[in-house]
């Protein structure tokens, strides 16, 4: 039987190298490129044929900021398929991040150098905004949207004798100092982004609480930084290009520069392979490249606190009634 594996944000970066490893690892399975364009999906896909001609890989329309766009998505994927292996929660954004440049060169003459590489840990800020859904952007995109999508597709994911996994794409950027459980969307503060990512952590911690019982698994990886549209987002390509001699030389200092949207994918490849149930719901799983260009994989725990994860749980909850609500409202009103 093949194994039906959905891929969010797969048209482009770690989502796309994810899809043509996956596609390399395991001929026995049906990919399903979860994007909100629809051409660049398109071109994703041929792309995949060109180099696996025989793969058999559908789309779908779906963006995980926008919660009507998320709850049609999960009707089509109800009809489609009767039950799914894995869902890779990979799409995500860092709206207009800006490089805190004195930060940079202090954090270059000091002792967490190494760690100010490998994390970005206080570099980057980012303008965040409020979307149609009244909700922060980046929150909605980056870990709401996603869960909403997992709520829905509860009955496919949990089905007797079988288990599911969710994969999440998070970071070394999520940090516990850039999230509160009273600012759970972080409207009021610049770091957005890495909110979002301790955010996709905590709630991986709770999905596993809530889930494991009923044979879903969630697990959340870190790609490492790696080239892709959301890094060139960050500095012009040219300079990105320019200092790429000194960006292969760092790779001998800290394992976490991957760069390739290839070696990006090693842990979101590697968990695909593995049995669930022997997995750590606290590790979070980072993709690494050595010096000399070798991948593997690295699980850290996370600083999490059980607690917090169940309260940022129900917080959810809380939102996705309040949504729910709201949907409903307006559909009666277009009735
Ligand atoms: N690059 C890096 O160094 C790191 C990246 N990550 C994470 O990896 C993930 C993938 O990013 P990466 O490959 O780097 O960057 P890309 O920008 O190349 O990929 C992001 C993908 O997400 C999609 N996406 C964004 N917003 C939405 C939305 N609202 N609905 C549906 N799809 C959406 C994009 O689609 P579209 O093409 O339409 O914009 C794109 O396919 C992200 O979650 C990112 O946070 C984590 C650590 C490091
Ligand atoms: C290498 C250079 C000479 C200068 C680059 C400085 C910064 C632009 C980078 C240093 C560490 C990088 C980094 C990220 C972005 C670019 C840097 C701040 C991320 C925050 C990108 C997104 C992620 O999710 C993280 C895992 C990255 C961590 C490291």
């Amino acid at each position: 039987m093949k194994r039906i594996v959905l891929v969010t944000g797969a048209n482009s970066g770690i989502g796309l190298a994810l899809c043509e490893r996956l596609l390399t690892t395991d001929s026995e399975i049906h990919l399903c490129l979860a994007c909100r364009n629809t051409q660049r999906a398109m071109a994703a896909r041929s792309a995949l044929l060109h180099s696996h001609p025989e793969a058999d890989i559908s789309l779908l329309k779906v963006d995980v900021g926008d919660m009507n766009s998320v709850l049609e998505a999960a009707k089509e994927i109800k009809k489609r398929y009767s039950r799914l292996d894995y869902i890779y929660l990979n799409a995500g954004i860092m709206p207009n991040p800006q490089l805190n440049l004195k930060v940079f060169v202090k954090g270059l003459f000091s002792r967490k150098v190494v760690r100010m590489f490998a994390t970005g840990e206080g570099l980057l800020t980012q303008e965040d905004h409020v979307n149609a859904n009244g909700l922060q952007k980046v929150f909605a995109t980056n870990v709401f949207g996603h869960f909403i999508l997992i709520k829905e597709l509860e009955p496919l994911l949990c089905c007797p004798s079988m288990t599911s996994q969710l994969i999440w794409t998070s970071s070394s950027n999520a940090h516990k100092s850039a999230f509160s459980l009273d600012d759970y969307q972080h409207s009021q503060g610049i770091e957005s982004y890495s909110s979002s990512k301790y955010a996709s952590d905590l709630l991986s911690l709770a999905l596993n609480r809530q889930f494991n019982r009923r044979g879903l698994y969630s697990s959340v990886t870190c790609p490492g930084l790696v080239m892709t549209n959301l890094t060139y987002g960050i500095l012009p390509s040219f300079f990105w290009t320019l200092i790429m001699p000194i960006m292969f030389l760092i790779r001998f200092f800290t394992n976490s520069f991957t760069l390739t949207p290839y070696n990006g994918a090693e842990a979101l490849v590697w968990l695909y392979k593995q049995n669930p149930e022997s997995l750590d719901p606290r590790a979070k799983y980072h993709s690494c490249t050595s010096g000399l260009g070798n991948n593997y994989v690295n699980p850290k725990k996370m600083d999490l606190r059980e607690d917090t994860a169940e309260a940022f749980y129900k917080q959810l909850l809380e939102l996705e009634h309040k949504l729910r609500q709201k949907v409903g409202v307006a559909e009666e009103a277009i009735k």
